[in-house]
């Protein structure tokens, strides 16, 4: 039986994930009545099927990685993982996959839950279809926000639908390791599960069809975890794709590349990118066409719909794939719905309150391989595509004292890119275990636009890896 009713808010979120629960906190702490729309789990992807499960997954195995070359400590350490113990791990740190703690976080900042698929109807109008199959309706006085996140994109196999592959989810919270995994796609997704499933016992085939791995960033990053990756044992291949794939006889797949050879395994992981989950939201209903990413300007406003009562926050804008981004844009768009809730003018100029500049000039991410690649602001490719007349400053990490302290085998390498008209730092990346930690620096020192000279007085302590700061420093004024 369908029952009708209609409920009015201040504001609608659709979607509960990391993106959702903030635009609702900021719009709630506004004093704007908020209820937050979910079809499966409050946390959304992040929590349960992406960078908590991975990150648990990665933890021991960069850990260990780190541990078997100090001295001293690598008798400890030179058994292989306990693979139980590691995956009992991971399935806390995604809360065995149920939203409790979530969902109590939400009554606790006085956030409205109402489960169900969301879809929007019209102007400041969603429907939901609940789990017991009613209808209810929602009208928004001021906001609707679409924060519905992506999914993994698979590419056009013939017969994919029967190969039952891993995407990210399964790779992020499998229960036991396959013994032979191969992994197609050499993103982000893709190499950190190479790093996390060969440390588990898995023999990993990686297949970049790109001539590196992690296309996106400095390719010295890609070339650095190559080498790791090798060394611990994992098959990586460049230059080659999957042609075709299918499951035989005792669940194995047998996989065709395209450069004639074949592999067997027993899962396949596509790590091939994101797709938008926007295909069954409604964006009909208000002149969009369903399944396209949303587009927005910088007050998070999508830009296509008239009224300014409609927003795109998170992956499903495709602005920043990352949930420390999305959340920053969350904090953006919350304090722009509250803004013109209030009448208000907005400031949208450049590092505004009501402008998310970061998506543009200060990204920061973090890949969780060995060794760790961090990186923020622009790479050598991007300024020379974007005609952006750079600086570049390179230093080999390894040199440092703080670096063969930290682990004697070290090796990795840092890039600083300086604007030569402003002369500020536009863009840094740092590989090498530990580096994760070393990225809000470079993060703060292009958002606050420091100048070179100044970074002279920022003293790095001796024998930390941050030194590597000085180092640039002293690289670019002696060369
Ligand atoms: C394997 C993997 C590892 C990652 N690791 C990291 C990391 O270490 N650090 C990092 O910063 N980023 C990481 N990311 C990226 C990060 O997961 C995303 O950027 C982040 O989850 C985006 O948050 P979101 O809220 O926009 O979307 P999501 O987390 O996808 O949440 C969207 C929510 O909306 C719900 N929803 C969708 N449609 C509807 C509807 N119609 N009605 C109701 N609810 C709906 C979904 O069920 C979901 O709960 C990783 C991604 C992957 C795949
Ligand atoms: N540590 C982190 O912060 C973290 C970890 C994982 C994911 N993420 C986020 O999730 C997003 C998605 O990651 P991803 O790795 O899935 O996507 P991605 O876009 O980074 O990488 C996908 C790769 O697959 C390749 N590819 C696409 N189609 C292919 C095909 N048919 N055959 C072979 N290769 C193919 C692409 O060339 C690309 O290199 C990233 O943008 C990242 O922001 C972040």
């Amino acid at each position: 039986m369908t029952t009708e009713n209609i409920r009015t808010y201040d504001v609608v979120v659709i979607g509960a994930g990391p993106v959702g629960e903030n635009v609702a906190d900021r719009t709630t702490a506004a004093g704007l009545s908020t209820v937050i729309l979910e079809s499966e789990l409050v946390g959304g992807e992040c929590s349960y099927w992406a960078c908590e499960p991975s990150k648990a997954l990665l933890r021991p195995a960069l850990l260990r990685a780190d541990a078997v070359h100090v001295p001293g400590l690598d008798p400890a350490v030179k058994n292989p993982l306990d693979v139980e113990a590691v995956l009992a791990h991971r399935n806390r740190m995604s809360a065995d996959w149920k939203d409790d703690g979530q969902v109590e976080w939400l009554k606790s900042a006085g956030i409205e839950l109402l489960r169900g698929h969301g879809r929007l109807t019209g102007e400041r109008e969603v429907a939901v279809e609940t789990p017991d199959g009613d209808t209810v309706r929602l009208r928004a006085r001021h906001a609707v926000a679409v924060c519905t996140g992506s999914r993994a994109a698979l590419p056009p196999l013939p017969g994919i639908e029967d190969l039952r592959p891993w995407t990210s989810r399964e790779a992020a919270s499998a229960q036991q390791a396959p013994e032979r995994l191969v992994i197609v796609g050499a993103g982000v997704v893709g190499v950190e599960m190479a790093t996390a499933w060969q440390a588990l016992g898995s023999r990993v085939t990686l297949l970049a069809r790109a001539d590196g791995l992690l296309p996106r960033l400095e390719p010295f990053a890609g070339e650095l975890v190559t080498e790791r990756l090798r060394e611990a044992g994992a098959d990586v291949r460049f230059g080659v794709s999957v042609v075709g794939a299918e499951r035989v006889g005792d669940g194995e797949v047998r996989v065709t590349l395209s450069d004639g050879g074949e592999i067997t395994a027993d899962e396949i992981l596509f790590a091939t990118g994101r797709a938008p989950r926007s295909e069954d939201i409604g964006l009909d209903a208000v002149g969009l066409t369903p399944g396209d990413w949303l587009a927005t300007d910088d007050s998070l406003t999508v830009t296509a719909v008239a009224g300014n009562w409609l927003y795109a926050v998170g992956d499903v804008n495709r602005r920043a794939q990352f949930t420390h981004q999305g959340k920053y844009q969350a904090r953006v768009a919350g304090a722009v719905i509250a803004a013109r809730a209030k009448g208000d003018q907005l400031d949208t100029g450049r590092w505004a309150p009501h402008s998310s500049t970061a998506d543009l000039e200060a990204v920061p991410g973090v890949v969780f391989t060995d060794p760790e690649v961090a990186s923020v602001g622009l790479t050598v490719s991007e300024a020379e595509r974007t005609g952006r007349a750079v600086e570049v400053v390179d230093y080999e990490i390894g040199h440092l004292a703080g670096a063969l302290q930290y682990r004697p085998d070290y090796r990795g390498r840092a890039r600083i890119l300086i604007d030569r008209d402003r002369q500020v730092v536009v863009g840094a990346t740092f590989v090498g275990p530990g580096v994760g930690e070393l990225l809000y620096s470079a993060t703060v020192a292009i958002t606050a636009e420091v100048s070179v000279e100044r970074l002279w007085h920022a003293v790095p302590a001796f024998p930390t890896i941050s030194e590597v700061w000085l180092r640039l420093l002293e690289t670019r004024r002696d060369s």
